[in-house]
């Protein structure tokens, strides 16, 4: 099958690009100028011209905290654009895949969200990505949006590689540890991805497949727990790691407000498609892995 992807570079792109080929799919992943999402005249003309099978939208605007002071480029990007490109997708007869995340809850629930539950983001970034959802979801019934979380890989910015960078840097680092979630590594959503494909490709309108889904790593933790992961991983390839300090949010202020416990539920996904939260302990060896060279050993 041919497959569009809207994102070229970013984490999802970058691993979706490596994974559908093995699948036997002939893989088109446009950047702007090619396919800019904040350019509302130019999406539908990259989907006529690539004639894809199904799109699949792995860019968005991701910087949570320049968002606040960016919320026109946020919502021209991962609302309108978003709308736009599932637009284009439904005009063709195609199916969707949208990608969305665990910031459009607010985070004071105290139980981890079902796919169903009421949202309420606390931030820009989390606001543009729900109107997204929205607008994906009224443009083309044939969209399955797969919110996820804390995504990390060895591309792009991430929080395993500010860890390693920072950790490099100073003698200890303290990481709030207040805030639940799970990490989820870009590589087993663009195995989850492809899992998908041939089953949305078929689905027809209406049916079960599409929709909103809840999709990350397990078990959950906080983001003090996922850093003294990165670095005991860290330490054991030999990189010299920080000592870590427990801190809680209110020690740790940033532009964007971030949900204290946006953990989610991922049942649907599992009951409808079969497919199950990837461990992100064996994920993060794997990216640790690529981004850290092991000393060369004498002989
Ligand atoms: N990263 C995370 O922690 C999480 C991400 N998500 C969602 O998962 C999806 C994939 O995220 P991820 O791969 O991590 O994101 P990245 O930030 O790694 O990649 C996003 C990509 O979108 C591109 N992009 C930005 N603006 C535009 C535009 N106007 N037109 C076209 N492309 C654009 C970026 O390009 P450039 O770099 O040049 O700006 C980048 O290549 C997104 O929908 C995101 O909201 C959900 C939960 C967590
Ligand atoms: C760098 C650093 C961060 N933190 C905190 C800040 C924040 O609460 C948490 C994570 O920081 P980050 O800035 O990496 O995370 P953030 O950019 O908020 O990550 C989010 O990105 C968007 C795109 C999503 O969709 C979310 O699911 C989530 O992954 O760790 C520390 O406590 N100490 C530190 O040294
Ligand atoms: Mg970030």
């Amino acid at each position: 099958m041919r497959v569009l992807i809207a994102g070229r570079t970013g984490q999802l792109a970058v691993e979706l690009m490596e994974r559908l080929p093995r699948d036997g799919h002939l893989v088109t992943a446009l950047e702007p100028p090619d396919l800019d999402l904040a350019d509302s005249a130019g999406i539908a003309a990259a989907v006529e011209a690539t004639a894809p099978d199904i799109v699949v939208n792995a860019a968005a605007y991701t910087a949570v905290d320049k968002a606040e002071s960016q919320r026109d480029l946020a919502f021209a990007v991962n609302a309108t654009g978003a709308g736009l490109l599932a637009a284009a997708a439904a005009a063709r007869g195609l199916p969707f895949v949208h990608v969305s995340t665990d910031y459009v809850f607010r985070g004071d629930g105290g139980a981890p969200y079902a796919e169903d539950a009421p949202t309420d983001p606390a931030g820009v970034y989390g606001e543009s990505k729900l109107e997204g959802e929205r607008a994906v979801l009224a443009a083309n019934p044939r969209s399955i949006i797969l919110r996820t979380a804390w995504v990390c890989s060895p591309h792009g910015n991430n929080f395993v590689k500010t860890m390693l960078r920072l950790g490099a840097e100073r003698e200890s680092l303290s990481v709030v540890d207040d805030q639940h979630g799970a990490p989820t590594f870009a590589h087993d959503l663009a195995d989850a991805i492809a899992r998908l494909i041939p089953g949305l490709v078929a689905a027809p309108a209406g049916s079960d497949a599409f929709g909103i889904f809840h999709l990350t790593g397990a078990p959950w933790t906080t983001w003090h727990g996922f850093a003294a992961a990165i670095f005991e991983g860290a330490a054991q390839r030999g990189q010299r790691v920080p000592r870590l300090v427990p801190i809680t949010t209110a020690q740790y202020p940033t532009p964007a407000r971030r949900p204290a416990d946006a953990r989610l539920d991922c049942g649907r996904i599992i009951r409808v498609h079969g497919i199950h939260p990837a461990d992100w302990r064996r994920s993060l060896s794997r990216c640790l892995a690529a981004l850290i060279t092991p000393p060369e050993t004498m002989s």
